[in-house]
């Protein structure tokens, strides 16, 4: 990556220097209790550093898809009392994006200081189409800097978004890549550049808009494509299947169709799937194949079959990237999937395969599920970031730290 790094900004100096830093702090929440800090973990290096080298470190962040607007549900607080703890050090929290309260608080800091500003998608002018909102917004980040400023792009799961935060404002500031996404984007370049054949990928979550159109780009590519998670009910319904009350996204029925005919030998789906009355821990749950799911049901975990299935499949690949989990794993009851498919793939990389687990909610999995971390190659903080690196779209965060 031909791009300044965090080594190269603390050479040149932070001290005294307001450092904007987009993290990707985006992590499961259970009624305001973080239930995995993987992305926190994984971010604090970076922050760490330039507080260490005196900077007065503003931190940009994201959680879950807020409609523009304060939603007290999605609020950074939870997150902000985590980061202190994993940095050992006190994380204020602005009580707004760019507003009275951020602005008084950057005023106020001093070398070394942490500020967190609130979820950054409040402001609806992060995640705009309109390219002068977004530049409006980086402005109004750039304010709350104090003389010579500098931003770090640090939140590799967000890097595949052209959002104010994460694009704009690197056209703004002298810009760098932090030490996440510089290692993230190292182990993906193994992935691109000398994916060892058999290679498959293994695609499941429930951002199926986002992720149905990844297919396409990414069938040609491998040798097996193998879907589960809310991402197959919309290649049920092309074939005619009755999918209940499942995700489904009626509008790509007619892709998933044509993907289904042209890459016929690459894409496996699951035969058998764990139904549910509904969305719920505490559902009423049955295994039925994929041609019974009744009306008003729902799918939420492959069954035994498909996962013996993908576990065969898998067996022989030497590369995998897997993003999405197979089942809401979340809920004891459709987590079996889940489990059963990333053992596969654990066992695939004891036998010399190279692997890479990627997304929040993926790498949550594989922790809540009790499986080693160790039992793959490598474990990115970003789903659709990683896939659209794969797919070899150019990604806007990266491509701006470029120019
Ligand atoms: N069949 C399904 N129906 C609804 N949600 C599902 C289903 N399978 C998996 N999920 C949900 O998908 C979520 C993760 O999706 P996604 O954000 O795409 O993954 P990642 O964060 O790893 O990129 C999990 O919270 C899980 O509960
Ligand atoms: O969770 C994330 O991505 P992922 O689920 O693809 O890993 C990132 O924080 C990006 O979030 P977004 O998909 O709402 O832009």
């Amino acid at each position: 990556m031909a791009v300044k790094t965090l080594k190269d900004l603390l050479d040149e100096g932070v001290e005294g220097r307001t450092v904007l830093v987009r993290s990707d702090l985006n992590v499961p929440l259970d009624n305001g209790t973080i239930t995995d800090p993987g992305r926190i973990v994984a971010s604090a290096p970076t922050i760490s550093a330039l507080a260490e080298a005196g900077a007065k470190v503003i931190v940009m962040a994201h959680l879950g898809r807020p409609k523009g607007e304060f939603d007290a549900a999605l609020s950074l607080a939870p997150v902000a009392a985590k980061l202190g703890e994993v940095l050992g050090r006190n994380v204020q929290l602005a009580g707004d994006v760019v507003g009275q309260d951020a602005l008084a608080r950057s005023e106020g800091l001093t070398d070394g200081d942490v500020l967190l500003l609130e979820n950054i998608r409040f402001d609806p002018r992060e995640t705009s189409k309109d390219d002068a909102e977004r530049e409006a917004l980086a402005k109004a980040l750039v304010e709350l800097v104090d003389g010579e400023g500098a931003f770090v792009s640090d939140g590799f799961g967000v890097v595949h978004r052209k959002q104010a935060s994460v694009y704009d404002i690197a056209k703004l500031l002298p810009h760098y890549a932090g030490n996440l996404v510089a290692a993230e984007v190292e182990v993906l370049q193994k992935l691109t550049q000398d994916s060892e054949r058999p290679y498959a990928v293994v695609l499941g979550g429930s951002k199926v808009s986002d992720k149905l159109a990844v297919i396409e780009a990414l069938a040609p590519k491998v040798d097996t494509l193998v879907i589960g998670g809310g991402m197959y009910y919309t290649f049920l319904a092309a074939q005619g299947i009755s999918v209940g009350n499942s995700l489904c996204q009626e509008e790509m029925i007619g892709t998933c169709k044509e993907l289904l005919e042209r890459y016929a030998d690459v894409i496996h789906i699951p035969q058998d799937v764990v139904i549910a009355d509904s969305f719920s821990a505490d559902a009423e749950s049955e295994t039925v194949s994929v041609m019974e799911i009744p009306d008003g049901w729902m799918g939420l975990d492959i069954g035994p079959r498909s996962v013996e299935r993908f576990a065969a499949i898998l067996s022989s690949a030497k590369t995998v990237f897997w993003n999405g989990p197979m089942g809401v794993f979340e809920f004891e009851k459709f987590a079996a999937g889940t489990k059963g498919v990333a053992e596969a793939i654990i066992e695939a990389t004891g036998k010399g395969a190279f692997s890479v687990v990627g997304g929040g909610d993926s790498a949550a999995a594989v922790r809540q599920l009790g499986l080693p971390e160790d039992g793959f190659s490598h474990i990115s903080t970003g789903g659709g970031a990683s896939l659209e690196y794969l797919e070899g779209k150019t990604l806007p965060g990266i491509a701006a730290l470029e120019d």
